[in-house]
């Protein structure tokens, strides 16, 4: 199943330019001025009257693009100061230079010139782009830093080409620090070219870019081209897709999970055909968190949801809603005596579980061998057990977030967390293809730009920075619940993380602020609907 867009790594994306270059088809310099006139158009949609820009261009490609910029624009009669360097860039990159220099001179790239630059200019950083391998230093780390206080502080307009300068495309870290960023630029627009890159989506950069747009260059015949399959791909359309072979996510969701089930099942349809989904929670008081989940599962089209709770359930029923089965699961015994009907066809354990009770059912759970998700409690069990790895049944889900993710793989955590020295430097969806095949299970690290990883390499990366009222309480048992739900419902383990990832946000967006965990599974339905169900 392919939908959302394809994200290229910024090798992949060289390898595809050098395949169009190479046959003569697509010369580099063609490229070039079709990604400059790309970014110029842009700009001219976001500001259509004419005014100043100053445009600060690199040593490479990506200053390349800016000189093409700057052409571009004077064309059109706008004001420009053309800041470079004394160098001599490759052919293509030379050629967009010696164009721009019979139009305007080319002052020097420094903090000075920059400072100079009248108040209401709009900036163009074409400093770095994919090329970047190392943090900027110097004079262009100085004259950065203070195009990062123009852009924080002043409210200066700023387009970044490709993307924002400093930061690497393959990490979304700034190379030189993640919590003291030497130049942490906030564009207002960035102009990528072809595909997203992962650094437009992970960590700081969708913060650093602000509104994204994919240029289509005219690369797709080679991307398409290649003979290996993608692997990676980013799962919330934010920009077009320029794919035909990734098909709309409302084409995929209504075959997944067959037409009109979810909302209101069809009348011939047994509630066993649409799985039993069993939600183990914990003791009263604590009980909301599997209550949440539970209410996922139930609204996510599951046939059946079973609430497996420790103590005297009779009181429980009152909460509601009433079509949760309620069973009483004191110790693991029962748990393994409840597990015996073989109609149970998924399992989530952890939300509100309580660490003792998680850590006393989890070997029960792992034995079952059902399509299973662990959550919270269930993760910080599983942690404290030093074999863990090489344990877990075959179709799991992990849904860690951060910290769960640091306890359970402190090494790869570790890894992530050191400072970002050199491009490309590690990035989350590395980390969680990591985790992913070290425990052979599927990993969704939750967060902003929440990544779910299989063992076999594939990643979907989903971004929700425009939503931070999703990060409330439950949110997370909500999205545990969910997940469960769907593979009751038998969908391969990659995709319901991923699509319950996607309808878990897309409730949330729904919604909009204000939003509270117990909102979103009444808000499935509706998100059904929207989707074509
Ligand atoms: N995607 C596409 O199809 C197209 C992209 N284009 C644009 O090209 C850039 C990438 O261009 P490239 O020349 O490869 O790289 P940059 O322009 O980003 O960087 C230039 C060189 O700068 C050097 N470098 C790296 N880090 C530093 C640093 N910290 N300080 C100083 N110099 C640095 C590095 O060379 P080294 O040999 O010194 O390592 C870079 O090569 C892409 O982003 C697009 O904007 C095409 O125009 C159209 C097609
Ligand atoms: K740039």
């Amino acid at each position: 199943m392919l939908f959302g867009t394809e994200i290229l790594t910024t090798a992949q994306m060289r390898a595809i330019e050098s395949a169009a270059m190479d046959g003569g088809e697509l010369p580099g310099l063609t490229l070039m001025e079709r990604a400059g006139a790309a970014v110029a158009g842009h700009i001219r949609l976001q500001w259509p009257k004419p005014g100043h820009a100053t445009i600060l261009c690199g040593p490479g490609n990506n200053g390349g693009d800016g000189y093409v910029i700057a052409r571009l624009l004077a064309k059109v009669g706008w004001r420009l100061r053309v800041l470079g360097l004394d160098n001599i860039p490759g052919s293509d990159a030379g050629d967009a230079k010696r164009r721009w220099q019979e139009i305007g001179p080319i002052l020097p790239l420094t903090l000075a010139t920059l400072r100079e630059s009248p108040v209401n200019s709009i900036h163009v950083d074409a400093i770095f782009g994919t090329g970047l391998s190392r943090p900027p230093q110097d004079e262009i780390a100085v004259l950065l830093r203070h195009l990062s206080h123009l852009t924080r502080h002043e409210n200066t307009p700023l387009v970044a080409v490709d993307c924002p300068s400093g930061l690497c495309m393959d990490s979304g870290r700034w190379l030189g620090g993640d919590t003291d960023p030497p130049s942490p630029l906030a564009a207002t627009l960035t102009i990528g070219f072809d595909s997203p890159k992962p650094g437009h989506l992970l960590a700081s950069g969708p913060a650093a870019c602000g509104r994204l747009i994919i240029a289509d260059i005219g690369l797709r015949p080679w991307r398409e081209r290649r003979t290996r399959q993608a692997d990676l791909y980013a799962i919330w359309p934010r920009f077009p897709v320029h794919d035909r072979r990734a098909e709309p996510i409302r084409s995929v969701l209504p075959r997944m999970l067959g037409k009109g089930v979810a909302a209101g099942q069809p009348q011939d349809a047994h509630k066993y055909r649409y799985g039993h989904a069993l939600i183990v929670g914990g003791a009263a008081g604590q009980d909301g968190a599997a209550r949440l989940a539970a209410r996922a599962a139930i609204r996510s089209g599951a046939g059946l949801v079973t609430l497996g709770l420790p103590d005297d359930i009779t009181g429980h029923g009152r909460q509601g809603p009433d079509a949760l089965m309620l069973r009483n699961i004191g110790n693991a015994e029962a748990l393994q005596n409840l597990l015996t009907d073989r109609r149970i066809t998924a399992l989530c354990l952890g939300p509100g579980c309580g660490l003792r009770r998680a850590a006393d059912l989890l070997p029960t759970a792992m034995n079952a061998r059902l399509p299973c998700v662990l959550d919270a409690d269930a993760l910080s069990a599983l942690a404290q057990n030093p074999d863990w790895v090489g344990q877990l049944p075959d179709h799991c889900v992990l849904t860690p977030h951060e910290g769960e993710f640091a306890r359970l793989f402190p090494d790869i955590s570790r890894r992530m967390k050191k400072p970002a020295r050199h491009g490309p430097a590690y990035s989350r969806i590395d980390a969680v293809r990591e985790a992913a095949s070290h425990c052979n299970a599927v990993v969704l690290l939750k967060g902003p730009d929440s990544v779910i990883g299989a063992p076999d390499g594939r990643a979907w990366v989903h971004s929700a920075f425009d939503i931070p009222w999703l990060a409330t309480a439950g949110s997370g048992d909500v999205l545990a619940g969910l997940i469960t739900g769907l593979l009751a419902r038998d969908l391969p383990v990659l995709e319901a993380a991923g699509i319950g990832c996607l309808l878990h946000a897309y409730a949330a967006r729904l919604f909009g602020p204000g939003l509270i965990a117990d909102d979103l599974p009444e808000l499935l339905p509706r998100v059904y609907r929207e989707f074509g169900l």
